[in-house]
């Protein structure tokens, strides 16, 4: 299935790579996307990134021309963009158009009441759907049927994995896998930073690091073993990883993991 008719409102961060994952899987052509920009700068990007889409500052006359709307603005601009007028005073159209919003903490029912339909889908990506390994959350309003689910899940599985959870379930997706890339990041450089202090070159050590994450990641997924198990088989007794275990332990990082996971899903919450 490709999408047809997509225009996003914002073309930051999260669009570039959700947008260019798609655009990548082939899911999505250029020719049918259209990119709303606040500045130029963000307008350069996308024409010279992805030669054939569509920039523009007019969100009525894109919201006019979509099928698909996805709002990928921060949270705060939401209801600036659902209330936009153009330069005649015409207000945007949200109606017969499928709206799919990946601001975080903002829910359906506020989603659905700015957009004056229930045909609303709320979704949590993450950063890696740029390299078609994203995992997504997403919730949809009774207003949703089938079709738009299918079309929804085509769009977030061409670029990782989606899964389908309740609206308030939200929030605590965007602990984990919305916010997760940059935990993720930080232990990443601090594996490095480690192999550095312990004696090796600073390219080697980001090298060896990084295959390590993208290597324990991928053995949980593929053997099905629970990770603690996985864990065990790394640890041989009286040897050098229980010894790394025990100092994890005793700075808490179990703790800290846990605890950052709640922390960013309770900003969601707070960003509502
Ligand atoms: N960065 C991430 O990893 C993730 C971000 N999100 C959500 O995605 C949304 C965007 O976040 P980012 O891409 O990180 O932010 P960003 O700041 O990189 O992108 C937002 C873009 O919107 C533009 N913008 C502002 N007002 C506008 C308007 N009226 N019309 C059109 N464009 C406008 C800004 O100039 C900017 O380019 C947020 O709501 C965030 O919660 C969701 C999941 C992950
Ligand atoms: O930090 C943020 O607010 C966004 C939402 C999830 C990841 N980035």
């Amino acid at each position: 299935m490709k999408l047809t008719g997509l225009t996003v409102i914002g073309g930051g961060q999260m669009a570039r790579a959700l947008v260019g994952g798609m655009l990548e899987s082939g899911c999505l052509d250029a020719e049918e996307l259209t990119v709303v920009h606040k500045t130029a700068s963000t307008g350069t990007w996308w024409t010279e990134n992805h030669p054939g889409c569509t920039t523009t500052t007019d969100t009525v006359a894109a919201v006019a021309s979509a099928k698909v709307v996805m709002l990928a603005v921060k949270p705060h601009i939401i209801a600036e963009v659902m209330t936009v007028q153009d330069e005649q005073g015409n207000s945007a159209d949200w109606n017969d158009r499928l709206i799919i919003s990946i601001a975080a903490g903002i829910g359906l029912d506020s989603l659905t009441e700015q957009a004056g339909h229930r045909r609303v889908v709320r979704v949590m990506p993450n950063t890696p759907s740029l390299v078609g390994e994203g995992a997504s959350g997403f919730c949809a309003a009774d207003g949703v049927d089938d079709d738009d689910v299918e079309l929804v899940k085509t769009m977030l599985e061409s670029v990782g994995i989606a899964a389908q959870v309740t609206d308030p379930q939200m929030n605590a997706v965007t602990g984990v896998s919305g916010s997760g890339p940059a935990y993720v990041f930080l232990i990443i450089e601090a594996l490095a930073d480690g192999g550095v202090a312990a004696g090796l070159p600073r390219a080697t050590a980001l090298q060896l690091a990084t295959q390590t994450v993208l290597g324990a990641a991928k053995m949980v997924r593929e053997t099905g073993e629970h990770p603690g198990v996985l864990k065990d088989n790394v640890c041989s007794p009286g040897g050098t990883t229980i010894a790394a275990m025990s100092t994890l332990e005793k700075n808490a990082v179990r703790g800290a993991m846990i605890q950052a996971v709640q922390a960013s899903a309770n900003r969601s919450r707070e960003l509502a």
